[in-house]
């Protein structure tokens, strides 16, 4: 256990069950031994640090239509709820989006390495529904996913503290994910924290070669709220670890546009309906 989220051995026999109870306790799981390479992970990370660090960040203005590109500090997320932009910056990476030449080859390998561990995700997910709300599914869940080209590595860069941040402003404010999962590889720094049925924060670590998973709302929408997504948020350092930056870089796994998730909602109305709240759409994307 790491605080009260269990760590689920992706190798176990149990896993696919250990998946789904920690998913329906906390809406998330973390999970080790998983077969994704840990030097690609620290390659991805080196590289796209030396991109935040350079102007070449500036040649891909994100694009709100097809949702990839790099948003500044200056036209970040708000979350849900919120007034003050997210103190971040990133890259959402498509594989049909735009990439800078020499990050394509790694990120690329990268997201096709994870790509079948989120359909294995899907599979053990939908082992655990219970007749009823599998038989409300429109179609599997991990069919849902086959031939997605909506799905997005969001690489992110949290820049060190000036002291000059607005009052109340956060690394990342307390979210869900619009997504079905998200799958989150180790950051490189401490900061992340879910909130608990108590509604307590619970801190979650980020040992190297462990892959956070947590459930989003197209999950819960097509579920009809058997798994819940869950609030989480990346709460600002203090002391010494302020002048340090942080990278992640979640795994937004997202149905084909036309899937329907529910009577009310295909993905893309659903998808519609929720970048309109966070901002990333409506927001003038002047890139400082
Ligand atoms: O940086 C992190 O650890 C989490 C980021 C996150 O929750 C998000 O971008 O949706
Ligand atoms: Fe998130």
């Amino acid at each position: 256990m790491s605080g009260k989220i269990l760590v689920v051995d992706y190798q176990s026999p149990s896993a696919g069950k250990d998946l789904v109870q920690s998913l329906t306790h906390t809406g998330f799981a973390i999970l080790k031994s998983v077969p994704v390479e840990q030097v690609l992970i620290d390659e991805v990370y080196t590289h796209w640090k030396a991109f935040f660090h350079s102007n070449q960040k500036f040649h891909y203005p994100f694009n709100p239509t097809t949702m990839d590109g790099f948003a500044s500090t200056a036209v970040s997320e708000v979350a849900k709820g919120y007034d003050k932009k997210d103190l971040k910056e990133f890259f959402h990476y498509l594989e049909a989006g735009r990439c800078p030449d020499g990050l394509r080859g790694i990120t690329s390998k990268f997201v096709q390495q994870l790509n079948p561990i989120a359909q294995q995700l899907l599979q053990w997910i939908e082992n655990g529904l219970p007749a009823d709300i599998l038989n409300g599914l429109s179609e599997p869940l991990t069919g849902m996913i086959t031939g997605s080209n909506n799905s997005k590595l969001r690489l992110i860069h949290y820049p060190p503290l000036t002291g000059d941040e607005p009052e109340g402003a956060l690394r990342a404010a307390a979210h869900e994910d619009i997504n079905l999962i998200t799958l989150l590889p180790a950051a490189t720094a401490e900061g992340l924290q879910v909130l608990s049925a108590e509604c307590a924060w619970l801190d979650v670590g980020s040992d190297p070669g462990s892959i956070i998973i947590n459930a989003g709302d197209m999950l819960a929408e097509c579920t009809n709220g058997f798994i819940k997504s869950t609030t989480h948020r990346v709460v600002n350092p203090v002391g010494a670890a302020a002048r340090e930056g942080r990278m992640s870089m979640p795994f937004f796994v997202h149905p084909r546009s036309e899937v329907r998730l529910s009577s009310r909602h295909t993905a893309q109305s659903y998808r519609e309906e929720r970048y309109n709240e966070n901002g990333l759409v409506t927001n003038k994307m002047t890139v400082s």
